[in-house]
């Protein structure tokens, strides 16, 4: 049995969702960066990045099925106005009950993907950060509010491109550097925005901030 078809057996379609962490914070990356948001955080990732800075959501069995009613209502008890729904990697799972619940509360929900799966659920803004290991899945480009590139090393210039080519016209463009590679890879990043203006660079801010 395949993580997918497990994850459906055991959350009741999406009632109960394996929680990693939720908390209040900034958002810290990409287009809404500085954006006070609430985070849910779910565990199961199957893509691997070696630099990935969540490792600790990749078993989805470490963290046990939570009621998303209970996710709700705890992020409601907040005054956030955003929800962005990351992980681990979300599109392993049925996200309709999860965003319908939210929205029915008013909120604006942004999503954080590889697009390594085929999406669910409705979103008010898609950032994909697509990983060549597995890439995305075609039906989440043409979604996709946002491209995140992570740049670790200058091939991923080329990557960055590739994905950019398949994501709709509208779709804003970011350069992120690899957090351990920042201080190698940050003045090339520099070069490539200023020399391909559709680029933006987008920093984790809320490293810098030591913020959640
Ligand atoms: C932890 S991932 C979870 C969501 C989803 N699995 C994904 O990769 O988009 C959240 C974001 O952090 C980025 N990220 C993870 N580790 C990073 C690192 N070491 N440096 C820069 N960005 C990183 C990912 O590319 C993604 O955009
Ligand atoms: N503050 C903050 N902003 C973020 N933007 C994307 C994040 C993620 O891990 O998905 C993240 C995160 O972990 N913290
Ligand atoms: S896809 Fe996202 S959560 Fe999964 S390993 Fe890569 S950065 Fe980490
Ligand atoms: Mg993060």
């Amino acid at each position: 049995m395949n993580l997918q078809q497990n994850n459906e057996d055991l959350l009741d379609g999406g009632r109960r969702l394996p929680l990693v962490e939720d908390f209040y914070t900034i958002q810290g990356e990409g287009f809404h960066t500085g954006k006070p948001a609430y985070f849910i955080r779910l565990g199961g990732c199957d893509v691997g990045c070696r630099w990935c800075d969540a490792k600790m959501t990749w078993n989805p069995k470490l963290f046990p099925p939570t009621e998303v009613d209970t996710i709700v209502e705890r992020a409601c008890s907040y005054p956030a106005q955003a929800i962005v729904i990351t992980g681990g990697e979300p599109s392993l799972y049925p996200l309709d009950y999860l965003t319908d619940a939210l929205a029915k509360k008013g909120l604006q929900i942004f999503l954080e993907t590889s697009g390594a799966h085929e999406l669910s659920g409705h979103f008010d803004w898609i950032c994909l950060s697509p990983k060549k290991q597995q890439p995305p899945v075609p039906s989440v480009f043409p979604k996709a509010d946002e491209l995140k590139v992570i740049i670790e090393t200058p091939g991923d210039f080329a990557w960055a491109e590739e994905n950019a080519a398949k994501v709709g016209e509208r779709c804003r463009l970011y350069l992120q550097p690899e957090w351990s590679r920042y201080d190698g890879m940050i003045e090339a990043i520099v070069e490539y925005a200023k020399g391909n203006p559709q680029w933006n660079i987008s920093v984790q801010t809320h490293k810098y901030m030591r913020i959640p």
